[in-house]
């Protein structure tokens, strides 16, 4: 994976006892304490976080745990106190903390965007002329600058809406001109600072879903601040925890629902429904940990209820169960099929646990088997894989 933003030991101290206040972070004072004593604030501290190319991070945290603070010094809107931020240009990576003003120029203008929670657009331009503005300031030609604005209102469905200006458009839509003006620059690196929060909620479902499909188009890096876990593990590639000014956790949403790192991480997944992110892959238990028997049968679950026979290449060619013959059908079809006790499912690890805990009540049970792209079998889930999952012990 190729880095494209990386943290290094990055602290971030509003104020102006700044050497102080650093010192007292070394020594492990907490931001209270170096409030109570110098007046100035901790953003971060300590804060190490790479984000690799194409990943959606997701920076989580309550109100003024430093979120903000973080992604503002990706392009030194804020200004960072010790450690380095690093961004991908080509083959560099750029200490954004350090570099001089031309290269700070060039990397706002050419690599990393970003797109604000209040849409940042500017009244008395047009809907085009807002999409155009950081190109004007790049200096790109007149002609240039209307194709590619062309082509970013396009992306975003807003065509039609180019002479228009900003009052005359919903929050949805302005936000989607704030998109369309970051996707402009062609910056590989998109900042996103809470960009869906001022909308309601379906609307900001729906852009979560477009920012989505779009992405799968455009595989920009996106670092994308948020507070609401539902759109973190909903859109996040990976995401990251912070708390007081430091990282908790970090971690695929997977990870961070099924091991929270300390309190603060259980208590904001305490409401989440782990249906809605977990696969196969998370729960199922791989081939050599279950029971083989003689003559390549291997036995699916615990209870020794289910077994399948393999071939050399790992391909099923027989099955049983409760001592009798069984099919074995794909979970794809499960909607369609009555319920039948002779029958065994089979899934992909990335089938939703949805998916294997309806294909289990179909089967009465059974263990649901997993399969490889080539049809190979890789493992299985019992119910007490799926229980341990979702009650998470
Ligand atoms: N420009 C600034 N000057 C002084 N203090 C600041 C500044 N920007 C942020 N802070 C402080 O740094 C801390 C972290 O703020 P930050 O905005 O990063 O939090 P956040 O997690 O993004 O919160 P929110 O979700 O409320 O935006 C807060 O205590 C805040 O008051």
């Amino acid at each position: 994976m190729t880095v494209a933003v990386e943290f290094r030991n990055v602290d971030i101290v509003f104020g102006k006892d700044t050497a102080r206040a650093l010192d007292m972070i070394d020594k492990g004072a907490t931001r209270d304490e170096v409030l109570a004593s110098t007046g100035a604030v901790i953003g971060c501290a300590g804060a190490s976080l790479a984000v690799s190319e194409g990943d959606i991070s997701v920076l989580m945290g309550l109100s003024g745990s430093g979120k903000s603070t973080l992604l503002r010094a990706v392009n030194r809107l804020n200004v960072v106190s010790r450690g380095e931020v690093l961004v991908r240009d080509g083959n560099d990576m750029i200490d954004v903390v350090n570099c001089n003003d031309a290269t700070l120029r060039h990397l706002r203008q050419k690599k990393v965007a970003m797109v604000f929670q209040q849409f940042g657009l500017l009244p008395w331009r047009t809907v085009e002329e807002n999409v155009g503005f950081g190109l004007e300031l790049a200096g790109v030609p007149e002609a240039e600058r209307r194709e590619r604005v062309a082509r970013q209102l396009k992306l975003v469905g807003l065509q039609q809406w180019a002479g228009k200006y900003a009052h005359e458009l919903s929050g949805g839509m302005q936000q989607r001109v704030g998109l369309a003006r970051a996707f402009a620059t062609e910056a590989p690196i998109l900042l996103m600072d809470e960009p869906f929060s001022a909308l309601d909620p379906l609307i900001r479902t729906k852009l979560q879903d477009e920012l989505l499909q779009l992405q799968s188009e455009l595989k920009k890096t996106i670092i994308f601040v948020s507070h609401d876990l539902e759109e973190a593990l909903k859109i996040g590639t990976t995401i990251t925890i912070m708390e007081g000014g430091h990282i908790i956790q970090t971690g695929t949403p997977e990870d961070i629902v099924l091991k929270p790192q300390n309190d603060y991480v259980r208590d904001f997944i305490a409401n989440v429904n782990p249906l809605s992110v977990l696969t196969a892959w998370n729960v199922m238990r791989m081939k050599h940990e279950l029971d083989h028997d003689a003559d390549g049968w291997v036995w699916l679950d615990r209870r020794a209820t289910t077994r399948f026979r393999l071939d050399a290449n790992d391909l099923v060619v027989a099955a049983e169960r409760n001592g009798q013959p069984a099919d074995w059908v794909s979970c794809e079809d499960v909607e369609k099929l009555p319920e039948d006790c002779s029958q065994v499912f089979w899934a992909t690890p990335g089938t939703p646990l949805k998916t294997v805990m309806l294909a289990m009540q179909r089967s009465q049970t059974a263990p649901v088997a997993l399969f490889d792209e080539q049809s190979r079998f890789v493992g299985s889930i019992g119910i007490r894989d799926v229980l341990t999952a979702v009650l998470r012990r």
